[in-house]
């Protein structure tokens, strides 16, 4: 069976270990530098359940640690076989949802009641937002809930023109995503579209997403996943360094000392490279004085 009706067989192998995931799919481009993450729930709208969550965590990590991979496309197998319909991801599954978060199935044999009630998707959020990687979300269809708070957190987003839509469905079932997925969100789009999205969580076309600032582009449904690629080539041409630095100085303005820390810290790393770092460590190692001479106090 083909993993999803926009998947290029030809683009991707799978990723390593991939053939153990239930929820998900994960590949990697033949090239080995783009990987391909896929919601895998199209009978319900892509919802994801703890374990979903924990494969996805556990994929994106893989992606993060490859040091060939530099962009990661985030995205929805589909169509459902009960109805056609597609997804992105719609957030949450409501059925399995408790009084402390979300349940892990009978099968998956849970026994530590910390584990018990899960919300760790707000753990994926956050290794999306800090990964030194484009993570581009390439939505085929609904993005709704804690689906849409995903959409948001990623770098990028690229929407099917037919079938993608747009609903932050939170406030309908007493769910806040009080992060990222309001705040930044409006950040992103201006307080006044960001409130109104959440407040009569209407739905929204990718057009008109994209109008209000959501969306980076709206393609044709047939072309989506080969232009999510061709977004990826183009970005896969620019440095490496320059492309982390810049997503951590995009994130920096709003993490506060977190996104001070994650921006200096491969500052640092550069640091590391000059020779006048070096001159400090050998003189320590070498229990002499630093000579910094030849290093000027710039301006
Ligand atoms: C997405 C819809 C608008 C699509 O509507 P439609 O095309 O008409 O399809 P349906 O017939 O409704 O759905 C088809 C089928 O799928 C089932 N389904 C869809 N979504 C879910 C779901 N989330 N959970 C369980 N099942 C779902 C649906 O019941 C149908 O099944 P049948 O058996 O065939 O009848 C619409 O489906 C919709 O509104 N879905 C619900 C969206 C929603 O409310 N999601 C939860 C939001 S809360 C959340 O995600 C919290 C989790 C979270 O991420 C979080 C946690 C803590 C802090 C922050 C966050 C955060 O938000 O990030």
């Amino acid at each position: 069976m083909s993993v999803s009706e926009l998947f290029d067989e030809a683009e991707w192998r799978p990723a390593p270990g991939a053939e153990g995931y239930t929820d998900i799919t994960a590949h990697v481009s033949t090239d080995g530098r783009i990987a391909r993450i896929a919601f895998d729930r199209p009978e319900v709208r892509n919802a994801f359940r703890p374990h979903t969550v924990d494969e996805l965590y556990r994929a994106l990590d893989q992606a993060r640690q490859d040091p060939k991979i530099g962009v990661v496309l985030l995205t929805g197998n589909g169509p459902s076989p009960k109805d056609g319909g597609w997804a992105f991801c719609s957030g949450g599954d409501q059925r399995i949802r408790g009084r402390d978060g979300y349940k892990y199935s009978d099968t998956d044999a849970v026994t530590d009641p910390a584990r018990a009630g899960r919300l760790h998707i707000l753990e994926v959020q956050r290794l999306i937002r800090f990964m030194p990687k484009v993570v581009i979300a390439v939505v085929p269809g609904w993005a709704a809930g804690g689906g849409h708070s995903l959409h948001v957190v990623c770098d990028l987003t690229i929407a099917s023109a037919e079938h993608g839509r747009f609903k932050q469905t939170d406030a309908d079932v007493g769910s806040f995503d009080a992060g990222y997925g309001s705040a930044y969100f409006a950040r992103q789009i201006g307080q006044k579209f960001a409130r109104e999205v959440f407040f009569l969580a209407e739905e929204y076309s990718a057009q008109r997403a994209y109008e209000m600032g959501a969306v980076n582009r709206v393609v044709p449904h047939a072309d989506l996943e080969r232009d999510a690629v061709a977004m990826a080539r183009t970005i896969l041409t620019k440095s490496p360094t320059a492309v982390r630095m810049l997503k951590y100085a995009f994130n920096a303005v709003d993490d506060g000392l977190v996104g001070q820390q994650v921006f200096a810290g491969e500052a640092t790393r550069l640091a590391y490279g000059t020779d006048e770092a070096v001159e400090g460590r050998d003189a320590f190692l070498e229990k002499r004085e630093p000579d910094w001479a030849p290093y000027p106090w710039q301006y």
